[in-house]
């Protein structure tokens, strides 16, 4: 696959982001490719909506590459001649071009026998509900145990030619979390028959606001986001029922305890003050992404040498990716590469420069070549 072969590959995923564990048509495509490579030394599985390749390499250490596959719901606002034929879905985290380079990577390490093994996982659900843990604990990866695993996530803030990580705790932990707050609802114009639930939820989403500034020590980090705030049905009816959604981050898992037990201190002062009933539940948690240090010196060392890329220190960031149960399991790690797009990972208008593609499978592919069994 050339350049042009693999950005027009990128542009194919990119029309048809798929949810977690919903990624049929990915899955599809993703098989197609492999299926168009040169067999030889290749060992292809599915696991659900997940793919995994083995390619025989001189030595039986295995090393594996992971890519992961889901979409978002959101709706996407470029203009891009390729974008998303989902309503309301779009890759806007990257998984397009994540699963274009394992894909490139792949396609070399077919026509070029690698000096090791290598298992390349496509990963569903990285959004939610999480496909790392169910994966892992499926047994699927066992009979191959990998001993090293490695993995990219791009990052719209740095240029093209960029790749930073850092030995060491990477990214946060997560936790979701969804709220319902059940009252009485009733007609607008009689309030004090009706207790009101939007009027519920906003005083506890303004309260929460409180955890961070105010419950969690300043020298280490949280974040609790709340990114959908709905209740009621019509203009002139009182809500009966209002749901918040966000998600809890945390460098330490105190923190995250302590976050936790705020949320629940202030949910049931909700329940009391506004005479209702609230449930809360946490959704999927993942663990922090912990690089691990030896593996990532060397992986600094060789790509601070490496004249096609300039190699950034970085910071630990609140994203959360449950590739950090895969660190759990293998030592490895991740590593951010630079795709110069001026919106966000999550923004309807993500637009990463697809030059980073071939730079990031050369990169990897000469990492792996180096690489001793
Ligand atoms: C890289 C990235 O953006 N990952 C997601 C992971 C989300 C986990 C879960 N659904 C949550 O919201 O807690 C992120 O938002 O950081």
């Amino acid at each position: 696959m050339n350049d042009e072969a693999l950005i027009q590959l990128r542009r194919k995923f990119h029309q048809i982001p798929e949810l977690g564990f919903e990624e049929y048509k990915t899955q599809a495509l993703i098989l197609d490719t492999v299926g168009a490579l040169n067999q030889e030394r290749l060992t292809v599985t599915t696991w659900r909506t997940g793919v995994i390749v083995k390619v025989d390499g001189k030595s039986p250490y295995t090393i594996a590459y992971r890519a992961d596959m889901d979409g978002l719901p959101v709706q996407e606002e470029t203009n891009l001649s390729y974008r998303s034929l989902h309503e309301g879905a779009m890759h806007a985290c990257g998984h397009d071009l994540h699963m274009t380079i394992a894909l490139g990577m792949l396609n070399y390490f077919s026509e070029n026998e690698p000096p090791t093994s290598l298992l390349f996982v496509f990963q569903p659900a990285e959004e939610g509900p999480g496909g790392a843990k169910p994966m892992l604990e499926s047994g699927v990866l066992d009979k191959w145990k990998p001993e090293e695993m490695y993995a990219l996530h791009i990052d719209p803030n740095l240029p093209v030619g960029t790749i930073s990580t850092k030995p060491g705790l990477l990214f946060a932990n997560t936790s979701e979390l969804f709220i319902d707050f059940k009252g009485t609802g009733g007609h607008a114009a009689y309030p004090h028959t009706a207790n009101d639930m939007v009027v519920a939820a906003a005083h506890f989403v303004t309260q929460l606001q409180s955890i961070v500034s105010r419950n969690v020590d300043p020298l280490d980090s949280a974040v609790v986001t709340i990114g959908v705030i709905k209740g009621g049905t019509k203009q002139n009816v009182i809500a009966s029922g209002a749901r918040v959604e966000g998600t809890i981050r945390t460098l330490s898992m105190d923190a995250m305890k302590k976050v936790k037990q705020r949320i629940e201190a202030l949910t049931h002062g909700i329940e009391v003050g506004f005479s209702c009933e609230a449930t809360i539940d946490y959704g999927s948690n993942y663990c922090e992404v912990n690089n691990d240090t030896v593996l990532t010196q060397a992986f600094i060392a060789f790509s601070e040498a490496q004249s096609a890329v300039q190699f950034v220190h970085a910071k630990e960031a609140m994203t959360g990716e449950d590739f950090g149960y895969f660190l759990k399991a293998y030592p490895g790690l991740m590593f951010w590469l630079g795709v110069d797009s001026s919106f966000g990972l999550h923004d309807a208008r993500l637009n990463p420069q697809e030059e980073a593609i071939t730079l990031a499978v050369e990169h990897m592919c000469s990492f792996l070549n180096q690489k001793q069994g």
